[in-house]
């Protein structure tokens, strides 16, 4: 199959190119013998990085439609199912879950229904619960800001920040990305995302006061933050890590939640018989991923068919 991919952006050796899988996996091999690294390694984030594009460009298609009927969302969510071999706690068991419970629960897509972490906890506790994930190190503070802090942190932010509308190229195509997106932070700074490069605005005052009460969980001092505003639930990202080499090794991010309630999930990149997890990401929530997190894991927003509304994304790095 032919494929065409925009640029090597580590060694800006090449801006774009097009050839077979196999002659592009052996090309990451070649690259990964003469840098020292793990050959296997570098042709399995080849791939891995091949099908987030093809995702983001198929997403990005589906968002182009000025038309999902509500049958159309539901077949969406069946196919989900179906992909995860029927799991017995169905994604949209998990959104009802979700929903009801609003604060409170971690689901694992397992056959088995997992404790509910956080019940016994009192609502704004800034204490943090680990996911336990093999190779990962992922610790949720399910309502780190109290509701009136997140009404007006949200209410700000929605109006406050230049929200973009970014676009991918694919095969040559520009497509809008499924959420507005915005970077904050130290100005001199320069990062890229997704192979797009960003220029930070400076801090606001909103931003540098999250910042702090980040800071203080995450023990790191943060330099940017990307934001993402989900208009809807056909807004999303799909599976990526955080790897990019401005974030060096082991990064810390902290991501906090405004807004409607999403599903943050996780899969690993390499053991695939483990369990996807599952968290709600509720108003006010903070999720801090840290240590082998980013090499072992990537993490997602699926779409849904269900009716949300907004929901803004804040995600602290480190650029080194
Ligand atoms: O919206 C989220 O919770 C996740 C966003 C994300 O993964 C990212 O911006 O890298
Ligand atoms: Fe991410």
């Amino acid at each position: 199959m032919s494929i065409k991919l925009e640029h090597d952006k580590n060694k800006q050796a090449m801006t774009s190119f097009c050839m077979s899988r196999a002659i592009l996996e052996d090309y990451a091999k070649t690259i990964a013998r003469i840098e020292g690294r793990n050959e296997e390694e570098v042709v399995q984030r080849v791939r891995v990085r091949t099908r987030e594009l093809m995702k983001e460009l198929s997403d990005s298609a589906k968002i182009d439609e000025t038309v999902v009927t509500a049958s159309e969302g539901i077949k969406q969510d069946s196919k989900i199912i179906n992909a995860q071999g029927n799991n017995k706690i169905s994604q949209s068991k998990s959104m009802a879950l979700e929903n009801d419970r609003h604060h409170s629960s971690i689901v694992k897509n397992s056959s088995l229904k997992q404790p509910d972490l956080f019940a016994s906890q009192p609502l704004a506790s800034k204490k943090g619960k680990n996911l336990d994930m093999t190779d990962g190190d992922v610790i949720v503070f399910p309502d780190f800001f109290s509701k009136n802090q997140s009404d007006l942190y949200f209410k700000n932010l929605l109006n406050d920040i230049k929200w973009r509308q970014d676009k991918i190229k694919f095969y040559g195509k520009e497509m809008p990305l499924p959420r507005l997106t915005a970077w904050y932070g130290e100005t001199d700074k320069p990062y890229s995302y997704s192979g797009i490069p960003m220029n930070p605005d400076p801090w606001t005052p909103d931003l540098l006061a999250i910042k702090s009460e980040l800071e203080k969980i995450a023990n790191v001092s943060f330099s940017s933050v990307l934001l993402n505003l989900y208009r809807d639930g056909k807004d999303s990202v799909s599976w990526h890590s955080d790897d990019e080499k401005e974030l060096g090794e082991n990064a810390t991010i902290a991501s906090v939640s405004f807004g409607d309630t999403r599903t943050f999930q996780f899969k690993h990149k390499y053991l695939k018989e483990l369990p996807k997890v599952d968290v709600p990401l509720s108003h006010g929530s903070v999720v801090i991923m840290q240590g082998t997190t980013q090499h072992y894991w990537q993490h997602q927003i699926p779409k849904t068919s269900r009716d949300l509304k907004e929901r803004i994304n804040l995600t602290f790095r480190v650029i080194k």
